[in-house]
């Protein structure tokens, strides 16, 4: 039986869309990636690599360069890989060129700042005529493209649109569960960057690895208030997208969130790759949204006073660790 959706467009051709691409291609799918720099997609082209974005990654051959949204208009299912803040305007620019109902899976970990909106949510309103859904997890870009066995979650609100997409894009090392569970996997991947940011500061600062485990188990318990308040199901938050992604991205300078967090610890300041840290622009409207809903995020609100300027690194770990005893759950 030919696969359901058989051709897959990828919409952002930075690391992770690259490494997804190369996920499809591997899953047998025909690729269509698209940038949005002409230049660099033609040397792309050319070159058969993404030397900007993903080093060292040799793009599969059933991929094809675009550097126009109307390339995508024959695609079964897209994947929107672009910035959490940018994926409003990009999909906007996308809509005219899908035809009705097909999925768009956003694979953004963020939230929309203004608006307090959740990926799929913006995605609902920019391209009204998709079928929203989410792909979040541990896996780092790198990992996936060289086929290194990692396992992600693709969620829907229809589970039968999530499984044939899971089962579209999925082979033996990159391996998909669905979910219907959407609001749950995109609370996971927004809110572990800020938590994630914290834990390179325990670790710039060398507060130990007891330290670390604490900071990620309290901040697990945030991420969870958080998810709970929103809706969002104990299980999708105690597995891959949730706890799976908290725990990989807590514990390795190969985050970039983690090694933001790093920097500040050691006092090497706010911009230490000069790469994307999505954790830095959600950290504000989390705690916003926290807040409003009485959610207590201790952890993520010192995080946010540290990038916002308003407290130092001292005075942020003090408040934390002066914070009156009290039960554990
Ligand atoms: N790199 C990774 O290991 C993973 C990344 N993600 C998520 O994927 C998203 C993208 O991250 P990366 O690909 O790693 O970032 P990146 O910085 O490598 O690439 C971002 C891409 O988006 C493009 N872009 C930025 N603003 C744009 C705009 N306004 N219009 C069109 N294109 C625009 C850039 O040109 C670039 O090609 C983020 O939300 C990130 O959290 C999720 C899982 C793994
Ligand atoms: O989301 C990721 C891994 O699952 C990538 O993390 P960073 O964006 O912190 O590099």
């Amino acid at each position: 039986m030919p696969a359901r959706f058989s051709t897959i467009g990828v919409v952002g051709a930075g690391a992770w869309g690259t490494a997804l691409a190369n996920a499809a291609a591997r899953a047998g799918r025909e690729v269509v990636l698209w940038g949005r720099d002409a230049e660099a997609v033609e040397a792309m082209a050319r070159s058969r690599t993404n030397p900007a974005h993903l080093p060292g990654v040799r793009l599969a051959d059933s991929i094809t360069l675009s550097a126009s949204l109307a390339a995508l208009s024959g695609c079964d299912a897209v994947l929107l890989v672009v910035p959490a803040q940018a994926s409003r305007e990009v999909a906007h620019a996308l809509a005219p060129h899908l035809a009705a109902g097909t999925p768009v899976v956003t694979c953004a970990k963020g939230i929309e700042r203004g608006t307090s909106l959740f990926m799929t949510q913006v995605l609902a309103e920019a391209c009204p005529g998709a079928t929203p859904a989410i792909l979040s997890g541990p896996s780092f870009a790198a990992d996936v493209a060289a086929g290194l066995p990692t396992a992600v979650t693709l969620a829907a609100r229809d589970l039968g649109v999530a499984e044939g997409l899971a089962t579209a894009l999925g082979s033996s090392s990159f391996r998909l569960y669905h979910s219907d569970d959407v609001r749950g996997v995109e609370i996971g991947g927004a809110a572990k960057n800020v938590l994630a940011i914290a834990a390179g500061i325990v670790g710039g600062r060398q507060l130990g690895a007891s330290a670390g485990a604490a900071l990620i188990a309290r901040g697990f318990a945030e991420l969870m208030r958080f998810g709970k308040a929103f809706g969002a199901r104990t299980e999708t938050l105690t597995g891959l997208s949730g706890l799976g992604d908290l725990i990989l991205t807590c514990s390795t300078a190969q985050s970039r969130n983690y090694a933001l967090g790093l920097s500040l610890g050691r006092n090497e300041g706010l911009h230490p790759t000069g790469k994307l840290a999505e954790g830095a622009l959600t950290a504000a409207v989390l705690v916003a949204m926290a807040q409003a809903r009485g959610v207590d995020m201790p952890i993520a609100r010192a995080v946010e006073a540290v990038l916002a300027g308003r407290s130092d690194i001292e005075q942020a770990i003090g408040s934390l660790l002066a914070r009156p005893q009290k039960a554990e759950a």
